[in-house]
């Protein structure tokens, strides 16, 4: 069984906060690409008391302000966080925020899906000795997501934001700071991991790294244990909380489903990933694998596409209905589409590295022009691309246990009644919920706690889908992937 916390609540659920002293309750923050959400749990059991949430804007340079507006508006939205004894931060991970010596922000940050990075990303790989020098060094090939290569496009572009740097951290070590009243600058393994410049291996920052991109070494966040807490927050928002280290969101959504070694996560947010959680690190010289660490000691080797729900979100709008209608659609067409594929790289793809290509949709003749079988290459398209991603997983040896599916995209009928049938094996889909907030908030639970590991919340419910595999479809796909337009 999964360790899912049970019970949901709607948006602005405002339970009475009457607990008595010796209930203790936790907060996690998912400050993710298109939205900020906040729950409130019990710290023993799990129990889901509040949850809140507010937009982020789009784009892909955000000036950090607007994600602490976001946190303010989801705490409200919450009902306050006055009552919580612990507070931990997961969000999207390898943002740039570049800090000046006051503390303030630099410039807006480049996001994870901002692509202008994929020529430092280039020259930096050239300049270390290949793909297979980063992946050795540092865990990971660099693609334009990682920070380092954000850093190189700064520092190429924009030699005066160079010079007014004095630090650097990821979103969620920005928010972390913001909650200690600008006190502590703190990460964790899981999202230092992500940066390019921090060695899951050594477990220590390789400040040649970051000064052969930036031309400079600014101060680092201090990389803290799993469940070490980084004093007390000082923001009016929750003063008096213990703060977690937080993490990347990837790695707050496994804490988050309880993942153990083996188990897979696969996430379709705005990104679209395949992680597993593992004893060892992975060097994947490919660069299909990125081998990050995890929120708890362990590894996490994933997969992340650049496109994944929004691409149900266009679909959805080019049909003119709505994600009920697309899925209805979706699963009214026969497996396969008739031969019709939709490859999804409508915002370029990191993996496969193709930052400069664009979608397309192969196979159309007089059968395959309907909405239903638009709908059905769109899920069948978008999921052939993590099936793609969990064999890479494998490639890299890992164990391979259970398959958990969430994310936004996880609420479509037609993606949980395919993903079996398209990755080839059962799918563990637990009920809809907010699992990076919730893994941030097993980990502020585990810094109250203490211990050698997260307390054991009670299990949620969940549901196993099966499928026949259908290797017909992935076949098609392969024939057709690489067929796509570059950018005008
Ligand atoms: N029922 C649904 N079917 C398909 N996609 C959905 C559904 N509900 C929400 N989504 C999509 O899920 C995405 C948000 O997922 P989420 O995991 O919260 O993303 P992120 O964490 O990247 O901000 C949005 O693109 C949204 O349109
Ligand atoms: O870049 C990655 C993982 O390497 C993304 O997964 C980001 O962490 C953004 O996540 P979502 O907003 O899609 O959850």
């Amino acid at each position: 069984m999964l360790a899912v916390p049970m019970t949901s609540a709607g948006a602005g659920t405002t339970a009475a906060k009457d607990r008595s002293k010796d209930r203790p309750t936790v907060a996690g923050i998912d400050s993710s690409t298109q939205s900020c959400k906040v729950v409130v749990r019990d710290a023993g059991t799990g129990e889901l008391l509040r949850v809140g949430r507010a937009k982020h804007p789009d784009g892909t340079e955000v000036d950090p302000a607007h994600w602490w507006r976001a946190l303010e508006e989801a705490v409200a939205d919450a009902g306050g966080l006055d009552d919580v004894d612990a507070i931990a931060v997961g969000a999207q991970q390898h943002g740039s925020v570049l800090l000046d010596e006051a503390g303030e922000v630099v410039r807006p940050a480049l996001l994870w899906n901002d692509g202008r990075s994929a020529e430092a990303a280039d020259a930096l790989t050239a300049e270390l000795g290949g793909p297979g020098a980063w992946a050795e060094q540092v865990g990971s090939v660099l693609v334009a997501s990682l920070t380092i290569t954000k850093l190189r496009w700064i520092a190429e572009h924009e030699p005066e934001s160079v010079a007014r740097t004095a630090s650097v951290c990821l979103p969620h070590d920005w928010l972390t700071l913001k909650l200690s009243g600008g006190a502590r600058l703190v990460t964790d393994r899981g999202d230092a991991s992500g940066t390019g410049y921090w060695s899951p291996r050594e477990g220590a920052y390789r400040e040649d790294l970051l000064h052969k991109a930036f031309g400079a070494t600014p101060n680092l966040p201090e990389v803290l244990a799993p469940a070490a807490s980084a004093g007390p927050s000082a923001s009016p928002l929750s003063r008096g909380a213990l703060l977690g280290a937080g993490t990347g969101d990837n790695m707050a959504a496994a804490l988050g489903v309880g993942a153990q070694v083996g188990d897979v996560v696969v996430s379709i947010g705005t990104s679209g990933v395949v992680s597993v959680v593992s004893e060892v690190p992975t060097h994947d010289p490919s660069g299909l694998v990125a081998g990050f660490a995890d929120a708890t000691g362990r590894y996490l080797p994933l997969i992340c596409t650049l496109n994944a729900a929004r691409v149900l979100d266009s679909a959805a709008r080019m049909l003119g209905v709505d994600h009920a209608e697309l899925s209805r659609l979706a699963l009214s067409a026969p497996a396969g589409s008739g031969g019709l594929v939709l490859v999804p790289y409508l915002e370029g793809e990191r993996t496969p590295v193709r930052p400069d290509a664009t979608g397309a949709l192969h196979g159309l003749t007089l059968a395959t022009s309907t909405p239903a079988h638009v709908a059905r290459a769109t899920v069948e398209g978008l999921l052939c691309g993590l099936a793609d991603g969990l064999d890479a997983l494998v490639e890299q040896g890992c164990r391979i246990g259970r398959v958990v599916l969430v994310g936004g995209g996880a609420r479509s009928e037609a993606v949980r009644v395919l993903a079996p049938a398209v990755l080839g094996r059962p799918v563990v889909v637990p009920e809809p919920g907010e699992y990076v907030a919730d893994g941030a908030a097993r980990q502020a639970a585990w810094v109250l706690a203490g211990g050698d590991a997260p307390p054991a919340w009670s299990l949620g419910r969940s549901q196993t889908f099966e499928a026949d595999p259908t290797p017909g479809v992935r076949e098609r796909y392969a024939e057709v992937r690489d067929l796509t337009a570059t950018r005008p």
